[in-house]
């Protein structure tokens, strides 16, 4: 049997409540997934459902209250400040705002030196590599001596994805990395992030609550539903023949460009919400014809 790269078993996170005595709020209720080497695993849900403290869990920004996250077969669940320095080296982060996630008084060749730098590279192997990411993520070498405010929104989510990149990392989550970006921007950079695991291996915890997104990375999808997975499976399956109810309802609420077909999926939501599907009635959905 071979270990999944990650492998989170019933994690719960419970957030503190405000106020006088406010009892601890619990936002994941025991989710478990796993990413293999080389996987993008997708995972979509709506806002507040939980996809960023799954994230935040996996790279010890919050304690899970239960739970194990495993990696490479190691307990990574309670992590002291030394172990989690030193596993920045194999699980890397690209965040949703590429304007707030870049130092603005740093070039982006300094952004991308100091990891590595850290890691114990040389000032010259430091610059060798930079070159090497700025031309992986597509930009120009004279990218180095310049200030992230110098670019766009496009070109910064590149930089990030290339500081990310720095260390040789084995999993990267990718927390809604596109979502700040126009369409075709963010058309661009999801084919630059499907090119980048084609070419290092690298695996993907890709966070979206946008379908067609997750469609587009991912292998496979877990679809988050207020602090639990609902559904699990190949991208493919997920998105266009859901099995869960939550799933299918999120599906008929994704936007599309023909206004017929955007009409009957708002009808084919007042039905879901009417009445929920039993099988019969998911046999016979639009769903499992056009989509
Ligand atoms: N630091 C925090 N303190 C208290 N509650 C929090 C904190 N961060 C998130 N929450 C709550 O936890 C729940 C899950 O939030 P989370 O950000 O993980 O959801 P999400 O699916 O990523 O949503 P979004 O897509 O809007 O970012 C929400 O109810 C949110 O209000």
């Amino acid at each position: 049997m071979t270990t999944a790269l990650l492998d989170v078993s019933d994690l719960r996170v419970a957030y503190p409540g405000r106020g006088f005595r406010a009892r601890p709020h619990e936002v994941l209720h025991g989710v478990s997934l796993a990413v293999d080497q080389g996987e993008t695993l997708g995972i979509v849900g709506e806002s507040g459902s939980g996809k960023t403290t799954i994230g935040r869990a996996v790279l010890g920004l919050v304690k899970p209250s239960g739970g194990r996250i495993g990696f490479l077969g190691q307990d990574i669940t309670h992590c002291t400040p030394k172990e989690r320095r030193a596993l920045a080296r194999y699980i890397q982060v690209v965040f949703q705002d590429p304007y707030s996630s870049l130092n603005p008084s740093l070039t982006i060749g300094d952004i991308l030196s100091e990891p590595l730098v850290v890691q114990g590279a040389t000032a010259r192997g430091a610059r060798a590599r930079v070159h090497e990411l700025l031309d992986q993520v597509g930009l120009p070498a004279d990218t180095f001596a310049r200030l992230p405010r110098e670019f766009s929104g496009g070109q910064r989510q590149r930089v990030a994805i290339a500081r990310a990149l720095a260390p040789g990392p084995k999993l990267i989550v990718c927390d809604e990395p596109v979502s700040a970006l126009d369409l075709s921007t963010q058309a661009r950079v999801l084919d630059l992030f499907v090119d980048i695991q084609r070419r290092t291996g690298v695996a993907y915890l890709f966070i979206s609550h946008d379908l067609a997104v997750i469609r587009h990375v991912s292998h496979r999808v877990s679809v988050v539903h207020r602090g639990d997975i609902v559904e699990t499976g190949p991208a493919g399956r997920v998105t266009s023949e859901p099995e869960h109810p939550y799933t299918q309802h999120l599906l008929l609420a994704a936007p599309v460009a023909d206004p017929v077909e955007q009409r009957n999926r708002r009808v084919e939501r007042q039905r879901l919400a009417a009445a929920p599907p039993t099988a019969e009635t998911h046999r016979n959905s639009p769903l499992k014809q056009g989509s």
